[in-house]
């Protein structure tokens, strides 16, 4: 099969880091090559230096054998090159159509009138393409976190209108705001790109990988360790070759079942959220890992939302440590030690600019403030430091910017600010693993179990249901804003998938 692009010693170097070190890649026509790694590798870094967000430190790259240097991703575009964000990048108070044409305005003006219907037609098109049915004069605000992704492809896609050659387009991680159904509507798009484009595909996922690529390769530290055709590995190898160890007992057994008999941290009855949750009804013991889930839609992330106070409007009873309360405002759950952690955590949580410090530590900070400001300090720098390590969160130092971190790390970072809350007595949290590779994720459920032993509650909305048989003590399945099934002590009588899928739809 012929080279399409090909990189030979790309290095990259930002300030005190080293993220990408002589690599060497070639992209085959027609191929899709996987890309994985551990949080902080140099994926999107390398993804980047394609696209033509950042520009090699040394190396070169050579696209249709000529030597090639993108000085912006409006000139990789030109080349036929298009990356599908991880960060999201489109503008929220723009239309749909308006950012999927944004570096293309002059197509649709004439004589200085701007063709808006014209403009809207051909989003249409890129729209069709992706299966989603939304107005193209929508503002981006108005969609979800998984359609805003299928916006970022269908960008992506109008380059088989702008240009003739063969296409490379580069995924990072596009499947983790994704359902199942989204997914397969993706691979489906994958798959078709194939006729006419190569693709390279960064996930976490390991299974998924290896479904959808013909050749995986694998980074670590920022360097080439192996690569791998189909067929010649699987799941278990792959996640070696990263992480450096075996898979087995990744997270540990819970050793102390929550007394359910104790007084209950947490009692909800029949939280009714206008058209999203309808009577729904719960408690939470101390120490107890409760875990909801359901489809798209399913009311589990507004059942989060109402216990923190971030959803406007509720109707029926929240008592929390026996007294009714009505969270009317984020502020005021963190005063009773409620903490909660959003799905977009980038957007709704992170301090861009600040560092890791001064973001893991804004929350609970005051926890450490006993016996003078300079002790406390370093008492909570001290605290920041145990988590960075227990999630081993890859920075070169603590005052390091957060927005310089990988994603992967970012997430764990805005995460962990609420793990080191001394007065926390109850953590909601909204899709915690998404973004964090297998090592990070079994790291993150450890630390989340021993929180749970030493008496904290916790409720989440997981991903998979592998994540939710492993964490919790019980699993609420919501179906169209209804509690359909409850599994009790899960960790003793695990219900099987099927079961547990049975109730979701
Ligand atoms: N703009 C930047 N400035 C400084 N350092 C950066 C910048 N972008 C990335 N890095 C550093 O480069 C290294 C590789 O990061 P990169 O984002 O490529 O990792 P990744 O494999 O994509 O991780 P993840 O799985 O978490 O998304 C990290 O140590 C990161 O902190």
């Amino acid at each position: 099969m012929t080279t399409l692009l090909s990189l030979q010693n790309v290095s990259k170097r930002f300030p005190g880091v080293v993220a990408l070190a002589e690599i060497d890649l070639k992209l085959r026509e027609h191929e899709v090559l996987g890309l994985i790694g551990q949080n902080g590798s140099g994926k999107s870094t390398l993804m980047k230096i394609i696209g033509g967000l950042h520009q090699p430190s040394a190396g070169e790259m050579r696209l249709r054998g000529s030597l090639v240097r993108f000085g912006s991703p409006l000139e990789a575009a030109r080349a036929g090159i298009g990356l599908v964000h991880q960060e999201q990048s489109l503008i929220g108070n723009l239309t749909v159509a308006e950012n999927l044409f944004i570096d293309k305005p002059t197509d649709f003006s004439r004589f200085g009138f701007y063709r808006r219907s014209r403009m809207n037609d051909a989003a249409r098109i890129q729209l069709d393409k992706v299966e989603l049915d939304v107005a193209p004069d929508t503002p981006v605000d108005q969609l979800t976190f998984a359609q805003r992704q299928m916006v970022e492809l269908a960008k992506v896609l109008s380059l088989e209108e702008l240009v003739e050659s063969h296409l490379v387009v580069l995924f990072d991680e596009p499947t983790s705001v994704l359902t199942p159904t989204e997914i397969q509507a993706l691979f489906w798009q994958v798959r078709r790109l194939k006729t006419r484009s190569s693709v390279v595909f960064i996930s976490h996922r390991m299974d998924e990988v290896l479904a959808i690529s013909d050749r995986v390769y694998v980074l670590s530290d920022g360097r080439n360790v192996a690569e791998r055709a189909k067929g010649e590995t699987d799941p278990d190898e792959l996640y070696e070759l990263m992480v450096g160890r075996q898979r087995a007992g990744s997270v540990l057994p819970r050793n102390n079942p929550p007394d359910k008999s104790a007084p209950k941290r947490l009692e909800v009855r029949d939280l009714t959220v206008p058209g999203k949750v309808a009577d729904v009804t719960f408690d939470v013991a101390s120490g107890e890992i409760v875990g909801l889930i359901g489809v798209q839609g399913s009311g589990a992330e507004a059942v989060c939302r109402a216990i923190f106070g971030v959803e406007e409007s509720y109707g029926g009873e929240i008592d929390y440590e026996g007294r009714p309360v009505r969270m009317s405002c984020p502020s005021g759950a963190v005063g009773l030690g409620i903490g909660y952690v959003p799905a977009e955590r980038k957007m709704e949580a992170m301090m861009k600019g600040m560092s890791v410090c001064e973001n893991m530590a804004v929350t609970f900070g005051s926890d450490y403030g006993y016996g003078g400001l300079l002790l406390s300090k370093r008492r909570e720098r001290q605290e920041v430091a145990n988590w960075v390590e227990r999630l081993k969160i890859k920075t070169p130092s603590l005052d390091h910017r957060i927005d310089q971190l990988s994603g992967g790390n970012q997430q764990k970072a805005v995460l962990s600010k609420w793990l080191l809350g001394r007065s926390l007595r109850l953590l909601v949290l909204d899709h915690p693993t998404r973004g964090l590779d297998p090592g990070a994720r079994a790291d993150l459920f450890n630390a989340i179990r021993q929180l749970a032993e030493d008496g904290l509650s916790i409720v989440f909305v997981g991903d998979t249901l592998d994540e939710m048989v492993t964490l919790s003590d019980t699993i609420l399945v919501l179906r169209d804003g209804k509690v359909s099934q409850r599994f009790e002590d899960v960790q003793v009588r695990r219900p099987s998938e099927e079961d547990i899928v049975r109730a979701m739809v």
